[in-house]
This record gives structure tokens, sequence and C-alpha cells, in this order.
């Protein structure tokens, strides 16, 4: 019910909008079925019995319709074309509204999760994430559905069984009696049901989790043979997703085939009473049953749909929880000051921890416009770490970085973040153009920014020579260009929205000793307008920087320049 309740809470339009519409249909439906009682009642020839045959006979006759009964047929017939009218209509605004909560929730988790903590995010598992985007926020929307359902068929039983109260207040009492009986008899399999929903999303989670993880690193897997291992833990989840799957489907179909014979045993009982104890006369008995079938028909399929949503409810609570925790972990960004880079940027006694891990002691770099600073040392000394925080992607414990003499801290990071451009370690391209990749969905700009860029980072010579140029598409990750190619247009990117710190890890660790030359000669050109920092340990990237400093024991030390002549 919290779920139910939720759902209308959080999208209130559209769930009126299709209240709205679902209701129309079962009303629709509701009046064409219920011109069937002046029909019995002529049938049986008790034109004058009280109730709602005599009232819709005068309703009939009051706009001029005689209650024949072949008028009351077509009127049958012609109220159900009416209802599938509508009920297409409500379909349509049903399945508009189901893609646009799925819709919602997908970019309310994307939006989050973009806005967290840089460390938030990376402990987020990717298969998670793909699992909540795709199948968590599908199944979610297909509750939002149910709920929407349920509800509707809810009031539907409720201006039903007013209605009857009016026309046999006793088979009325009797219809909810015994229809509340039913829904308490199996609501176990809906409780059942909704366990072995919360399993599937746990499951599916962990399952899209590991896949991930195996598929990114399968190759290894393979040539050590160990896939089988992979695959075995694999196929143990699978199997209990196959459990929770089949419980699933078990106790959907167990309502559904109880829910008849119960019915029928309780209907048969009620009816055993009205003739043969209560000796009720026959158009009573009708009606009676009439309210009874209707009434206990929407109760049923109240409570299947009310199932239905209990299987898809865990998921929506669980890309809700994804969302939330994303947000509790959002990026402060309490700066406002304009950001400029004029003069430099220094780090003045940074200190750095992760957790109880200490990475920076004391770190002092100056780094001058327009220069090109390498920074190197051993693995694990911190040098990625020292990327993000002149990105502000973290923050340092004690200290300051200074940009132009103004703490990032007071600085607006996003604008910072405008003026930098980042390439980094593993340069994956987007299986698309060559100028989309360099765009990147970028909307200020253009085909001339992205010629322009390919210019400065060396690369319009290949690039122009190419049959279709900036139009080429690159591949799968890129796999249609050399080493060289992919690290120049990903340089390109990071040069298209003319930033003025460009900020390179590793730029050349994959590169042949040629293409590793033509991106330093770049750089050494491309440090004349801008202020580069790379992380390397290539001498090449070393010769052709003007400052170099070593990380290590959580200080850096500058180190002589004696391989260039820079
Ligand atoms: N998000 C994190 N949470 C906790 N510890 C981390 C995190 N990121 C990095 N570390 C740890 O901090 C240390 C520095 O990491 P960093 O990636 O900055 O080193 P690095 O010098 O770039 O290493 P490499 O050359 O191997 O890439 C490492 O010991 C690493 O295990």
């Amino acid at each position: 019910m919290r779920t139910l309740f939720t759902y209308i809470m959080v999208f209130p339009r559209r769930s009126a909008f299709v209240l709205v519409a679902l209701l129309a249909a079962g009303i629709a439906e509701g009046l064409s079925l219920t011109a069937l009682l002046p029909l019995l009642s002529i049938a049986v020839g008790e034109v004058n019995d009280p109730g709602i045959g005599q009232f819709m006979v005068e309703v009939l006759q009051s706009i001029g319709i005689e209650p024949t009964i072949d008028m009351i047929l077509l009127i049958i017939v012609g109220g159900m074309f009416v209802k599938g009218l509508i009920l297409l209509l409500a379909s349509r605004q049903v399945g508009y509204t189901v893609a646009h909560v799925a819709t919602a929730l997908r970019l309310d988790l994307i939006e989050a999760l973009l806005a967290s903590r840089w460390e938030y995010y990376l402990r987020q598992p990717i298969g998670s994430l793909a699992n909540s985007v795709a199948t968590e926020a599908y199944r979610a929307a297909n509750g939002f559905e149910h709920s929407v359902n349920v509800l509707a068929l809810s009031v539907q039983v409720l201006v039903y069984a007013v209605v009857a109260l009016f026309i046999s207040w006793q088979a009325t009492l009797a219809s909810l009696l015994i229809g509340l009986a039913l829904l308490m008899i199996l609501h176990r399999l809906v409780r059942a049901t909704r366990r072995a929903g919360a399993k599937q999303t746990h499951l599916l989670r962990h399952l899209l989790t590991y896949l991930s993880d195996v598929l990114s690193s399968v190759k290894s897997l393979k040539a050590m043979a160990r896939d089988n291992v992979a695959d075995a833990i694999l196929h143990d989840q699978t199997q209990q997703l196959e459990k929770a799957t089949r419980r699933e489907v078990m106790n959907g179909a167990a309502l559904m085939a109880l829910q008849e014979p119960i019915l029928a045993a309780l209907t048969a009982s009620g009816l055993y009473l009205a003739l043969v104890i209560w000796q009720l006369s026959l158009p009573e008995v009708m009606v009676m049953v009439f309210l009874l079938t209707r009434i206990l028909g929407l109760l049923n399929k109240t409570q299947r749909r009310y199932q239905q949503l209990t299987v898809q409810e865990s998921a929506y609570w669980a890309l809700r929880q994804a969302a939330e925790d994303a947000r509790a972990a959002a990026e402060s960004t309490t700066g406002t000051r304009v950001p400029t880079l004029t003069k430099g940027i220094h780090l003045h006694h940074v200190t750095f921890d992760y957790d109880k891990k200490s990475i920076f002691t004391d770190l002092n770099i100056t780094i001058p416009i327009q220069s090109f600073t390498t920074v190197m040392g051993p693995s694990g000394a911190g040098k990625s770490t020292f990327l993000d925080l002149l990105c502000g992607l973290t923050e340092p414990k004690s200290g300051e970085i200074l940009i132009d003499g103004i703490s990032l801290h007071d600085i607006n990071l996003r604008q910072w973040r405008h003026m930098i451009g980042y390439v980094s370690q593993d340069t994956i391209l987007l299986h698309d153009t060559i100028l989309n990749n360099i765009l990147v969905g970028e909307p200020t700009l253009d085909a001339t920014d992205a010629e322009r860029a390919l210019h400065q980072a060396g690369a319009w010579g290949f690039v122009s020579a190419l049959p279709e140029g900036l139009q080429t598409v690159v591949g799968e990750r890129g796999g249609l260009l050399s080493g060289g190619q992919r690290q120049r247009i990903a340089i390109a990117r990071a040069l298209a929205h003319r930033p003025s710190f460009l900020i390179l890890d590793e730029p050349t660790s994959a590169l042949d000793p040629e293409s590793e030359q033509t991106i330093c000669e770049t750089l050494k050109k491309l440090s004349k307008e801008l202020t580069i920092i790379a992380v390397s340990h290539q001498p090449a990237v070393i010769n052709a920087a003007d400052r170099v400093f070593v990380l290590s024991n959580g200080e850096a030390e500058p180190q002589l320049q004696t391989l260039s002549g820079a």
C-alpha cells in the first residue's frame, strides 16, 4: 500500500490522468452491463420490479426510448463499443505515462549519480547502475501502472457497492463480506509473491554487477582458463533468479486458479441460501447474482493487480534508494568566485588522506601559466589523486590549492572545470563519427571548433586524408584508428572548448615511439598558449616538459631537467 500511495504522491498529475481514464473505461463497462438489469426484468416479465431495473426503464422512457428487448440489446452492444473506445484511449494514456515514469526514474538516478562526489561515484558498480537504469526503471514503471489500476479498480468497487446498496443492501453486504473473506484467504499468495519480487530485484542487481565485471576482464580469464569459475558463479546466480521467477509465476497462477473455484463455491452457497432457505423470488435472486459476481469479480481483479504490483514494487524502492544515496553523497560546491588563469596554480602545504591512508603530507607545487609540467612517481604515490585535486574532484584535508591566488574552495567549481581540458589514461572513443567524438554533445560547439581542435592536436592531417573526414565512424571504442590517432582525437576533444588548462593522465603510455614523439611535439607547441600538466613516466614526455616533479612519500620534489634541452 505504501508503494501505491508513494507512486501517486510522486506522480500526482499523471496518476490523476490515468485514474480518470481507467475509471471512465470502467464506468462505461459498468453502465452497459447495468442495462442488463431491465432486460432481465423484461425477460422475466417483471417490468414493475422495484430497484434499478425499474429505474433504468424510467430513464429510457424519459428520453423517449421504449425499453424493448432489441432496444436494450442494442444499448448493451453500443455501450460495449463506447467502452472499447474509452479503453483504447485509457490504454494509450497508461502506456505513455508508464514510459514517462520509466524515463523520469532513470533521469533522476543518472542526474543524482553524476552530481555525486567522485569518490562515491567510483564505488558504484557499473553493472548495478546499468541494471537500475534498464531493468529496475522498467519494472518500477510497470509497478506504477499496476498501482493506478489497483486504485481505479478499488474506486470502481466502491462506486459499485454504493449503487448496489440502493438495489439490495443485503446482497451488497453479503458480496462485500464474501469478497473480504476471499481476499484474506488468498493474501498469503500475495505475500509470497512480494518476497519473490524482492528476491528477484536483489539477485538481478548482483548478477548484473558480477556479469559486467566478468565481461570486462573476460580476455584475461579466458587466457588463464579461469572462465569456467566465473561461469559457475554466474550459473548459480542465474539459477537462483530462475527459482525466484518460478515462485512468482507459481503464486500468480495459484491466485488466478483459486479465485474462480472459491468464488464459485461462495456464490453457490449464496444462491442456495437465497433460493432454498430464504425462498426469494427469481428477479431478486438474479439481481443478487448479478451484484455478487460483479462486485466479487472486481475485487478479484483488484487483488490480481495488487499481486502484480508486489512483484515490481521492490524495483521501485531499490531505484529510489540508489537515487537517494547518490543525492546524499552530492558534491558540495560552495564556491562562488569566478575563476581566472592568468598567473598560475599553486598547491600550498596540501595534505590528503583516503580514510586512514595518508597520500599527501605536505605537497607544494607551483605551475606557472603557459608551461608544460610533468609529474611522475611510483605506482600508488598519488599521481591520479593529484590530478583529481586540481579538478576539484576531491578536496585537500588541509592546505590550499590556489588558482591565480584564490582558493579552489571559494571558486565556482563548474566554471573552473569548464576551463579544463582533460585527457584520461584510457582513451575510450564512442562508436560514432570523429566529429561527434570531439563535440560529445556540447551544443555550443560546431564543426569549426572540431577542425581547429584537430589542427591544435596535430590530427588534422590524418583526419582530412580520410575519405569521409570528420564524418568517419571510428568503430567500437575507436578500434578503426591507431592508438596514436585515438590519443590525438582525445586531445582534440579536450581542446575543442578552448580550455586554459590541459590535464593529461599518461597520455602516451600505449603509443609507439613515433606517435609518442608527434604528441609530445603537439603538447610542446600547445604549451605556448595553454598551461599543461601531464602525469607520465615516458622519457619523451619528460623531455618535452619545462618542469618535472616527482611525487613520493606524500611530497613533491622538483627534478632537474637533464635529459632535454627544454
Ligand atoms: N577512492 C579511493 N579510496 C581509497 N583509496 C584510494 C582511492 N583511490 C586511490 N586510492 C589509494 O590511494 C593511493 C594513491 O592512488 P593513485 O591512484 O592516486 O596513485 P597513482 O600514483 O596514480 O598510481 P598508479 O601509478 O598506479 O596509477 C593508492 O594506494 C590507492 O590504492
